[in-house]
């Protein structure tokens, strides 16, 4: 039996709370499959859609009620965490209750530590929030200042700094949590940016990836498995071609070959493909798979996904 880290990608969790109230009872069934087959669990889950919406919600009400104040970033993140770990917890709790397993479900707000002189702070590169069209997006780069990319023929969003994970602060907590045999959600939404100057934090804002953050909560728990679990079954190469070819198994550096060359899009797979290669190398006998939620179980037995290893 592994230790397992996944990282639950957008498609778990839907765009609206409304939808991601439903969605995540789907979700929980292929986790709590693999919980029930012995496997030791932690979870981590995206926040991009969320923590945009709940930061222009913000912006936008304060400035039509005075009485609405601003929340900065780092604030938005934590909420966004709380409320997505809220659904987790309870359709998870659910499912395992269900099956007779006696395990409790809790989400830690997680802080992450980044370097201040990341230059991620300098060329934001985390798309966030919802999608709008070109003449929307420019009129939100005049209104309100934000940076705007086209994202992977999907639309307008915008985006933001995306500094990588250094250390986190609660890993202490985390893995007590896992040596007591209940399931923890951490890292949401990559964790919460955490700029630290002796012993104290500052929330900055930023949104961490959550595939880099969870390679590194998997190596600080010992995991010897990293489950990246999103929309497709297997990445490929030539993705969208007709000369498109998914991958089967690759070693880190046939992984980072492919990187090279282009064929993993920046703001989507190419961080999940490099959060592979990060944990792979950082231990001698780790693996990483990428697949989807709905093959979560075929591919830890080796059916399907992508599985990157150097063995
Ligand atoms: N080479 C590739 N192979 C497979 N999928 C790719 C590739 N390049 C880009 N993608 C896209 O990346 C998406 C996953 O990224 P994203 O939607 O950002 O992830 P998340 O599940 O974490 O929200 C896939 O659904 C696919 O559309
Ligand atoms: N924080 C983060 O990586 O979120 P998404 O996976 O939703 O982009």
């Amino acid at each position: 039996m592994s230790k397992v880290m996944i990282a639950l990608g957008g498609n778990a969790l839907g765009n609206t709370p409304q939808e991601q109230l439903e969605l995540v009872k789907e979700t929980a069934v292929p986790i709590a499959d693999l919980i029930e087959e012995g496997h030791a669990v932690v979870l981590a889950h995206g926040n991009g859609p969320q923590v945009g919406m709940i930061n222009a919600s913000f912006e936008t009400s304060s400035g039509v009620d005075k009485k609405i104040s601003e929340m900065p970033f780092p604030e938005c993140s934590a909420m966004s965490q709380g409320y997505i770990g809220y659904h987790l917890q309870n359709a998870l709790s659910f499912e395992l209750k269900n099956r007779g397993i006696n395990k409790s479900v809790v989400s830690v707000v997680t802080q992450v530590v980044v370097d201040e002189k990341d230059e991620a702070f300098e060329n934001p590169s985390k798309p966030i929030g919802g999608f709008y069209t070109e003449e929307e997006s420019k009129r939100l780069e005049l209104e309100k200042g934000y940076k705007m990319i086209e994202d992977s023929g999907r639309g307008y969003r915008r985006v933001v700094p995306s500094p990588k994970p250094v250390d986190i602060v609660e890993k202490d907590v985390i893995k007590d949590i896992i040596k007591s045999g209940h399931l923890v959600i951490a890292v949401g939404g990559g964790g919460i940016p955490t700029i630290q100057r002796g012993n104290l934090l500052t929330g900055v804002p930023a949104v961490i990836d959550k595939d880099l953050a969870s390679c590194k909560l998997g190596e600080l728990t010992d995991c010897d498995t990293l489950f990246i679990l999103t929309a497709v079954e297997k990445i490929a190469i030539n993705f969208g071609k007709p000369t498109q070819k998914n991958l089967d198994k690759l070693t880190t550096e046939e992984a980072r070959k492919y990187a090279d060359e282009g064929h993993f899009a920046p703001g989507s797979m190419l961080p999940k493909v490099m959060a592979a290669i990060d944990f792979v190398e950082s231990k001698e006998g780790r693996k990483a798979i990428i697949t989807s939620l709905e093959n979560a179980k075929k591919a830890l037995l080796g059916e399907t996904g992508t599985l990157i290893s150097n063995i």
